[in-house]
C-alpha cells in the first residue's frame, strides 16, 4: 500500500488531554513531537516554528485556547473567562504575519462569550478548535481541485516555502493543488525553492512531496529566473499568510520576486489560501505587519555561523505580491481571477 504523506502527516494533533506538535524545526531528520498543556507554552512553538504555516498556527492556536480554557476553569471557575486573557494575549503576540493566528483567536473568544457561566468551558471549545481543524482540511480538499482545474496538463510547476500537510490542518493549500494537479496527470514534476533562511522548501516541501512520490527538483531561489527562461514551468503556485481587500497577498520572503519574474516570462502565477487568510480590515499590502526575525536566522546555518565575523543581516520574514501580478486567487469559496477590491469583495460577500 502506498503512504501518502498528506494521509499520514498531522503536524497538529489533539492526544484526549494534550496538544500534540510535530517539531518541524528537526525534520525531515527526526520525527519529534511535543505534547503541550499550557496556552504560553504553545505561543512559544509558534514564535519558534515547532509549528508553523499560517493554516496550522490557525489550528494550534485555537487548540490553545483551549488548554487556557482547562486551566482558568481549574484555578477561577467563577471568572474563567478574566483568567484566560493573558493567554490569549500571549497566543496573539507569537507571531504578527498570518492572520490566521487572529481569525482563530477571534472565533474562539466569541465562542466564549456565547458560553454560560458556571460551566467549565473546555469541552466546547475544544468541539470548536476541532471544527477549525476539521474545516480547513475540508477546505483544502475543495482548493485543491479548483487549482488544479486551472492547469493545462503538460509542464512542470515551481513553488515556494512549505504549504502541505504540515502547513495547514492536513493535506495543504498551494501543494494541495500541486497534490491533486499530480494525481490528475496534469504535473509531470515539481520545482520547490529550498526557501532561506528555514529551508521549508528542502527540509518540509521535498519530504512531503517523496513520500506521495511525486518527483520534485530542490534549486536555490536564485535558480527561478533561469528556471522561467528555459521554459519548464507553467505556473508559479504559492500560499499566502494574509491577503489583503485589493487581493495583495504577503508570503513568506522571495514570493514577490518570483511573481515579477513570472510576469516578465509569461508564467502565470497562483495564490491559495482559505478565507481565514484574507483579512478584509487591510485595505492593502502596506496595512500587513511583516514580521522581522533575528539576524542569526541568516547569518547562521544549522545554528553554526557561516557569514564574515562583523557581518549583519535584514531578515523579514514575508514579503507582499501586488495584486496585479497575480493571476488567481484560489479559496475554498471559489477562484478569483484577476484580484482586485471589488471582486475580493464579492467572494467575501461584503458590500463594496
Ligand atoms: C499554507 S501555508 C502559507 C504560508 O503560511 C506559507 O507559504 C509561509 O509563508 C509560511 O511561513 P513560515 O514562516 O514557515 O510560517
Amino acid at each position: 500500500m502506498n503512504t501518502h504523506a498528506h494521509d499520514s502527516i498531522r503536524a497538529v494533533q489533539w492526544t484526549g488531554t494534550h496538544l500534540r506538535l510535530l517539531d518541524q524545526r528537526r525534520l525531515p531528520h527526526e520525527s519529534v513531537y511535543l505534547d503541550l498543556d499550557t496556552a504560553p507554552e504553545t505561543a512559544v512553538a509558534i514564535r519558534d516554528m515547532v509549528v508553523r504555516g499560517a493554516p496550522a498556527i490557525g489550528v494550534t492556536a485555537a487548540y490553545g485556547v483551549v488548554l487556557s480554557a482547562r486551566h482558568a476553569w481549574t484555578r477561577d471557575p467563577a471568572h474563567w473567562r478574566d483568567a484566560m486573557q493573558a493567554d490569549l494575549d500571549t497566543l496573539a503576540a507569537s507571531r504578527p504575519t498570518a492572520v490566521n493566528l487572529f481569525w482563530a483567536l477571534d472565533h474562539m473568544r466569541r465562542l466564549m462569550d456565547r458560553l454560560p457561566d458556571g460551566v467549565d468551558p473546555t469541552a466546547e471549545l475544544l468541539l470548536e478548535a476541532e471544527r477549525i481543524h476539521h474545516d480547513d482540511i475540508e477546505g483544502n480538499r475543495r482548493m485543491g481541485e479548483l487549482g488544479a482545474a486551472l492547469i493545462e496538463p503538460g509542464k512542470a510547476v515551481l513553488t515556494h516555502c512549505n504549504t502541505g500537510s504540515l502547513a495547514t490542518g492536513g493535506y495543504g493549500t498551494a501543494l494541495g493543488v500541486i497534490r491533486s494537479a499530480y494525481a490528475k496527470g496534469l504535473i509531470p514534476h515539481v520545482f520547490a525553492d529550498e526557501t532561506r533562511p528555514w529551508l521549508q522548501g528542502s527540509r518540509l516541501t521535498a519530504w512531503e512531496l517523496v513520500q506521495d512520490r511525486i518527483p520534485v527538483s530542490l534549486l536555490c531561489e536564485g535558480a527561478a529566473a533561469s528556471l522561467m527562461r528555459e521554459g519548464r514551468i507553467s505556473w508559479v503556485i504559492v500560499g499566502a499568510d494574509r491577503i489583503a481587500a485589493n487581493g495583495d497577498a504577503a508570503n513568506k520572503i522571495g514570493t514577490y520576486g518570483l511573481a515579477i519574474l513570472a510576469r516578465h516570462h509569461g508564467v502565470r502565477f497562483m495564490v491559495v489560501a482559505p478565507t481565514t487568510t484574507i483579512d478584509m480590515e487591510a485595505a492593502d499590502g502596506s496595512a500587513i505587519p511583516i514580521e522581522q526575525r533575528g539576524t542569526e536566522e541568516v547569518l547562521e546555518l544549522a545554528g553554526k555561523r557561516v557569514a564574515a565575523d562583523g557581518a549583519g543581516a535584514w531578515n523579514p520574514a514575508f514579503d507582499v505580491t501586488p495584486a496585479e501580478l497575480i493571476d488567481a486567487i484560489v479559496t475554498e469559496k471559489g477562484v478569483v481571477a484577476q484580484p482586485d477590491q471589488e471582486n475580493m469583495a464579492l467572494l467575501m460577500g461584503a458590500k463594496t
